[in-house]
């Protein structure tokens, strides 16, 4: 089936509210509210897609862009290429230019709106921050020097060391400042090795799920089992396997757009790499290195 590449615009007012419409009852996935947007024409750039796309919908100019995520998925009827952006500055008032209801929403209750099955990784992006800190093993100064350095909403701590009997009241405490700290197997916010994602048929039952994936076959196991976000790795090559098989950041960026939730890329990676990985629509980084005190 031919993939329809679509602009897509999540556009942010100031107090951080999100521009949403809904979409007309005889369009594909009519009657779902959606982040306004529209069909990428021949010879068109993303840039120009969405200026003449929001302009048609909502009569307003976009002015500054830049990639939030894209996602390939397959409808039954239709493929798409979702290529969404964050619009950070567009003059105007956004008004449904087509009779569509348009409405802005604070980003905390657009859970309450129904949306086509392609945007849940969409909202998980906006969801999510920038950077991920592998603590393997963990330490107390490094608890601290993350404390310090990140607000509660800047960072995923995910707790890969197995050892972390003694740091239980650490990690309660970052808990209560608000850190989502990630484990596996924990109830609430649970990480699966790819051999675990590799051998389970259904989703755990928890809030948020993540996971580890190298390669194609584990995306698509990620896809289907509907994980709210995962790290592709190994990016680049790291210090401790100097010799090792890297993907590089083409894979990588092939890989993310396979995926339908936010990927983060690992390995090898440093908070340099930040822009270009966000350029290529990583929703960040993850790292042990470069979330250490230096
Ligand atoms: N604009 C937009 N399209 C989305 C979203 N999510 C999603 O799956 N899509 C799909 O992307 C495809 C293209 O979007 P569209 O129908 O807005 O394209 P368009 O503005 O050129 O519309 P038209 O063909 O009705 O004139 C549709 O199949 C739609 O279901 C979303 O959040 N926004
Ligand atoms: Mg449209």
């Amino acid at each position: 089936m031919k993939v329809v590449h679509v602009a897509v615009a999540v556009i942010e007012r100031e107090n951080g509210d999100i521009c949403i419409a809904k979409r007309a009852d005889h369009q594909h996935q009519g009657g779902l509210w959606e982040f306004p947007g529209g069909k990428v024409e021949a010879g068109e750039t993303i840039t120009q897609a969405l200026q003449r796309e929001i302009h048609e919908e909502l009569g307003i100019d976009v002015l500054a862009h830049s990639p939030l995520i894209s996602v390939r998925y397959r409808y039954t009827d239709k493929h798409v290429l979702l290529d969404v952006h964050r619009i950070h500055q567009f003059e105007g008032e956004p008004h449904g230019k087509e009779g569509q209801p348009v409405v802005w929403c604070p980003k905390s209750q657009l859970k309450n709106y129904e949306f086509p099955a392609a945007n849940k990784g969409i909202l998980n992006a906006l969801i999510l921050p920038k950077q991920v800190a592998i603590l393997d093993p963990i330490s107390n100064e490094q608890v601290e020097y993350l404390t310090q350095s990140y607000a509660p909403d800047e960072l995923v701590i995910y707790v890969r060391d197995e050892n972390k009997s003694e740091f239980l009241t650490q990690l309660s405490d970052l808990k209560d400042k608000g850190y989502p700290v990630l484990q596996k197997n924990d109830p609430l916010m649970a990480h699966l090795t790819s051999a675990q994602l590799n051998s389970l048929e259904d989703r755990p039952d928890v809030i948020w799920l993540s996971a580890s994936c190298h390669n194609e076959a584990e995306i698509e196991k990620a896809n289907a089992l509907e994980v709210d976000f995962i790290f592709i790795s190994p990016v680049q090559v790291t210090p401790s396997h100097p010799g090792g098989d890297v993907l590089g950041w083409d894979k990588f960026q092939e890989l993310a757009e396979l995926a339908h939730m936010p990927a983060y890329a690992l390995g090898g990676v440093d908070m340099q790499d930040m822009e270009h990985a966000l350029a290529l629509g990583a929703q960040g980084i993850a790292g042990i290195r470069a979330f250490k005190a230096e």
